[in-house]
């Protein structure tokens, strides 16, 4: 079955934490519209930009777009930006079940607001391994009161100017800057006290349950910048899926998301059925500076408006890197669930550091910070054109004896936008190693987001990786499946994928502003292999030029 959507990319105004702020949005609203779909429909969104004097692209984050790697909308990679008043054809299948998200992937989009959800239901008939009797959706997002306009030049700026952290954290699309829902407590810092009468932009919504119910609760998490850690007082959280992906069942007090992250969890409503309970989203990760994203959980048999009895959950402190770890290395697949090949063909080590280039900050991986080509990727090599971007590939590996405990003794970087070739199916591990950042001791979480693929988390270590010592710690019989996974501070992560869908791939790290000043890679596959690119892919730079002369690509 093919869904059809007419979608159009705009500004808007709007409160979505209270507080009037310029916002992109879809056909009026924000977050985007839900697509929901089913395993094996074919989707079709004519994306029309609506905005005066920027280009944008969507990138349906967690498909894999087997066959159309020029759907993946990521501007300068798999297709040229679509001009404003121009539209482009986003056709591709969903190929498995499962919690997704769409967003921006030019510029600062995602920032600007620009994201939605994406749910993938099996056929009717077919059932989940797991039972609920009905299911919510959260799509969680951080908002700051500057735009994204101005961070983006900020951070392009010598000196940089960092974003510093969100003003507000939004849970479907909204939250409450000037006041906390849970002032009362007097626990959320000089906050008044939030009175909706219900119809506010910036209201909460509300999740109403019956007694004795179970249900799926889907999360992603769009944000710019934040770690979350979710909560529901009172209840436990049977974690079920993981970015698309089953695992084995496990339950917890409350989860830690990262950006690019997505999660199914189980809430059985056996809680004392005359009272409500907080729902909390807080920062993680970054010595925080916001306060909580708050909702309800409403058991129906009694007004949503009555308050909960105790304060909302407590995040865990943000710093307690051993909690976050112990959480993360709790996912493990489901039994059953597919495998990675015992070992792989090829072996790439990435060094994450930030770096200093005339002044500018960037962030590197083997010393070279990402700069997109005039020529989107996948147009240029299918055609082989010459001089769109650097032929030589990037480093394969980093002097093994870079000190990752401290500053850089050499903070210069270069920057470059070679490109990582496999050979189709080549099995293919990734080796992401973190590192002290550029000044004083530190090191931070950076979620890294493959796209066209899943990938097996093999594992993770602390401090450096040791070939030939640490592949013996690798988890290759209950190795979960994502899209998505993070390197924790001064720590590495392991993963392995299979190079078997031809096309060009952005991997690279889900924080939008890192992602802006450089943290990504290129990877590439059977290119040869493509079908027809859409014309509308192509229309800029050396491609556009090749029909200007005439020549169809
Ligand atoms: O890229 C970043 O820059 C700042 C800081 O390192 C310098 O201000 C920060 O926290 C980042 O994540």
């Amino acid at each position: 079955r093919v869904r059809h959507y007419n979608w159009n990319v705009e500004y808007m105004i709007r409160k979505p934490d209270c507080l009037e702020h310029v916002i992109m949005g879809i056909n009026g609203e924000f977050p985007g519209p839900t697509i929901r779909a089913e395993v094996g429909d074919i989707l079709h969104i004519k994306l029309t930009n609506k905005l005066d004097t920027e280009g944008t692209v969507i990138h349906w984050h967690g498909i894999r777009q087997i066959g159309t790697p020029w759907a993946d909308g990521t501007a300068a990679i798999s297709q040229c930006a679509i001009n404003p008043g121009e539209s482009f054809h986003y056709r591709f299948h969903v190929d498995k079940a499962g919690t997704y998200f769409y967003h921006g992937h030019y510029g600062m989009q995602r920032a600007a607001g620009l994201y939605g959800s994406l749910i993938v239901t099996l056929p009717k008939g077919q059932n989940e391994p797991f039972h609920y009797d009905a299911e919510f959706n959260l799509l969680l997002s951080d908002l700051w009161h500057t735009s994204s306009l101005q961070q983006q030049v900020g951070l392009s700026s010598a000196p940089m100017r960092w974003i510093g952290e969100p003003q507000s954290l939004l849970i479907n699309g909204r939250g409450q800057f000037n006041c906390s829902l849970a002032a009362k407590y007097g626990n959320t810092t000089l906050l008044p006290q939030c009175n909706f009468k219900g119809g506010e932009e910036c209201a909460p919504k509300i999740l109403h349950v019956e007694p004795n119910k179970t249900y799926r609760i889907r999360i992603a998490s769009t944000t710019s910048l934040a770690s979350l850690n979710l909560a529901i007082s009172n209840h436990k959280l049977i974690v079920v899926e993981a970015d698309g992906n089953y695992i084995h069942p496990f339950s917890v007090d409350d989860i830690d998301i990262y950006s690019g992250e997505t999660y199914s969890v189980l809430l059985t409503t056996d809680q004392n059925p005359n009272k409500n309970y907080w729902l909390s989203i807080g920062v993680r990760g970054r010595k925080p500076n916001t306060p909580q994203g708050l909702t309800i959980l409403n058991y129906k048999t009694i007004s949503a408006s009555v308050f909960p009895t105790s304060p909302p959950p407590i995040t865990p402190l943000w710093n307690d890197f051993n909690r976050s770890k112990a959480f993360t290395k709790q996912i493990i697949s489901k039994m059953g669930t597919p495998q990675p090949p015992k070992t792989s063909d090829r072996r790439i080590l990435l060094l994450n550091t930030q770096n200093k280039l005339e002044g500018f900050t960037k962030w590197a991986i083997n010393n070279v910070s990402l700069t997109l080509p005039i020529t989107p990727y996948l147009g240029s090599i299918k055609y082989k054109l010459n001089n769109t971007f650097d032929k030589t590939a990037p480093p394969d590996t980093f002097p093994m004896d870079y000190d990752i405990f401290n500053s850089p003794v050499n903070p210069n970087t270069t920057t470059g936008n070679g490109v990582y070739t496999f050979e189709l199916n080549e099995i293919v591990d990734v080796i992401l190693q973190n590192a002290n950042q550029l000044t004083g001791n530190g090191s931070e979480i950076h979620p890294y987001h493959l796209h066209g693929h899943d990938f097996w988390v093999l594992g993770y270590g602390d401090g450096k990786f040791e070939p030939g010592v640490d592949e013996k710690k690798f988890n290759l019989t209950r190795a979960p499946l994502r899209n998505t996974a993070v390197i924790f501070p001064y720590g590495w992560t392991a993963l392995r994928f299979k190079a078997d869908n031809p096309g060009v791939w952005a991997f690279h790290c889900h924080i939008e502003p890192h992602l802006h000043m450089g943290m990504g890679v290129i990877f590439a596959e059977g290119v040869h292999k493509v079908g027809t690119i859409p014309t509308d892919a192509l229309t800029c730079g050396l491609t556009a030029t090749l029909f200007l002369n005439g020549t169809h690509p």
